[in-house]
């Protein structure tokens, strides 16, 4: 057992005290630095074993129930279920058992159940591995399950699990005229099913490409930017879209309210060459008059938990009514910023027809120069049963099951009457 496995199966053990116990997502926990002191191996390694925990959740809790009386703390708990996790993935027993053993015998707090995690883990990896292929594929709870059945049915549903439980492959936009690696996707993204250390591909110094879902690819498609024109990014960070957007010579503003997302923004600009005006301020305080609009709108994320596998564990939708309210109210103040005869994608990364297809029914209420746009639908890879009644694009991650399936969004394009 190395040193370095142990410190990164303790670290993926705290970060699944936070998002487990405290409600925090990942990414809260990594932009607070949980993984500072980690060399960058290890980080990689917490991380991935933190997901794959996670994504396994409810398997490694089924096996763990046949040999616990009652459940123990949270933390011995996430040990034991880390440890089930790996040893169903194939890891040697003795590396794993002997690590968990050794974590918590280490605890002021729960050095003495270190005798119940070594049974254990020594049962679980005796049947666990056998067991494991043949148990039912991890389901939502119920608060995110239910919404999501009335609104896609039952099987659908099932097909967005599946696709979340086998985790996302690594999607890649390529520059215009540079070319990058992977298999090419029906809409022109790159896909790696292996991708290992992002930095150390092919093209990534030189800024040959970005990393960004297929579906989070296809709102600058439909939005069609041309060269010269002025494109106001709404909600720009971490910037994916601002780059695609920038790499067909618009003159970019990339516009948002969070400054240590905004780094982001200009690092990716950094590396790729390419060129924005970046400003942090609130979208809904924002002033201008604009050829065309992105408004990519702060959302639940409910259709990026193939990536995310903590947001339903971290989250209980308690805030999602806010987010609706915030989203049309940042669809009202964007379309007062598009000039007559403008352009404006709306789009979020969720799965919640309240944050896509109903936004978009209410504001054309609202709004009587405002129409929808079907016609900008017609690009490459998108298929006419992904389009909604309203006139807009439905993208789930249960879509594309054999190449590795896609992101959740909704997206439309609005037209202002000049
Ligand atoms: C879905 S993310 C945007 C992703 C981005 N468009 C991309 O492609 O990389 C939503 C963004 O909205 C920002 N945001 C939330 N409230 C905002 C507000 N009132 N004004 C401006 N930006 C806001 C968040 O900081 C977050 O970066």
């Amino acid at each position: 057992m190395s040193d370095n496995a142990t410190a990164a199966r303790r670290s993926a053990i705290y970060l699944l005290d936070q998002i487990l116990g405290e409600g925090r997502l990942l990414s809260e926990c990594l932009a607070a630095g949980a993984l500072d002191r980690l060399a960058p191996e290890d980080r990689a390694r917490a991380q991935r074993l933190t997901l794959e925990t996670l994504r396994g959740l409810e398997r490694a809790d089924r096996l763990l129930e046949n040999h616990l009386n009652r459940t123990p703390a949270l933390t011995v708990h996430n040990a034991l279920r880390l440890g089930a996790v790996e040893l169903c993935h194939g890891e040697a027993a003795h590396g794993v058992v002997n690590s968990m053993v050794d974590i918590v015998g280490r605890s002021r707090k729960h050095g003495r159940l270190k005798g119940l995690v070594n049974a254990v883990l020594r049962k679980v990896a005796a049947e666990g591995p056998e067991a494991w292929p043949k148990m039912r594929v991890p389901r939502l709870p119920e608060w995110l399950r239910d919404p999501l059945i009335m609104a896609w049915g039952e099987d659908a549903i099932a097909g967005m699990e599946k696709a979340q439980f086998a985790g996302a492959p690594l999607d890649l936009t390529v520059k215009p005229g540079a070319s990058g690696p992977g298999e090419a996707l029906p809409t022109g993204s790159t896909r790696l099913h292996d991708a290992g250390q992002v930095t150390a591909l092919p093209g990534y110094g030189k800024g040959d490409w970005w990393v960004q879902d297929a579906a989070a690819a296809i709102p600058v498609c439909i939005l069609a930017p041309k060269s010269g024109e002025k494109i106001l990014d709404l909600c720009a960070a971490p910037g994916g879209k601002t780059l695609q957007l920038a790499a067909a010579g618009a003159d970019v503003t990339a516009l948002d309210v969070s400054e240590t997302r905004l780094a982001r923004v200009h690092e990716n600009l950094k590396r790729t060459g390419l060129k924005a005006t970046v400003v942090a301020g609130d979208a809904l305080e924002h002033q201008g008059q604009y050829d065309a609009i992105l408004l990519d709108a702060p959302c639940s994320a409910t259709g990026t938990i193939r990536r995310h596998p903590d947001l339903p564990f971290a989250k209980d939708g308690s805030e999602f009514g806010e987010l609706i309210e915030l989203q049309a109210r940042m669809l009202a103040h964007a379309w007062s910023l598009l000039k007559p005869g403008g352009r404006l994608v709306y789009c979020t990364c969720s799965l919640l027809p309240d944050e896509g297809e109903v936004q978009v029914e209410e504001a054309l209420v609202q709004h009587p120069d405002m129409s929808v746009d079907r016609t900008a639908l017609n690009i490459a890879g998108i298929e006419s049963e992904w389009i909604t009644e309203e006139g807009g694009l439905r993208l789930r991650p249960d879509y594309w099951a054999d190449l590795g399936g896609m992101d959740g969004f909704y997206i439309a394009r609005l037209n202002k009457s000049a």
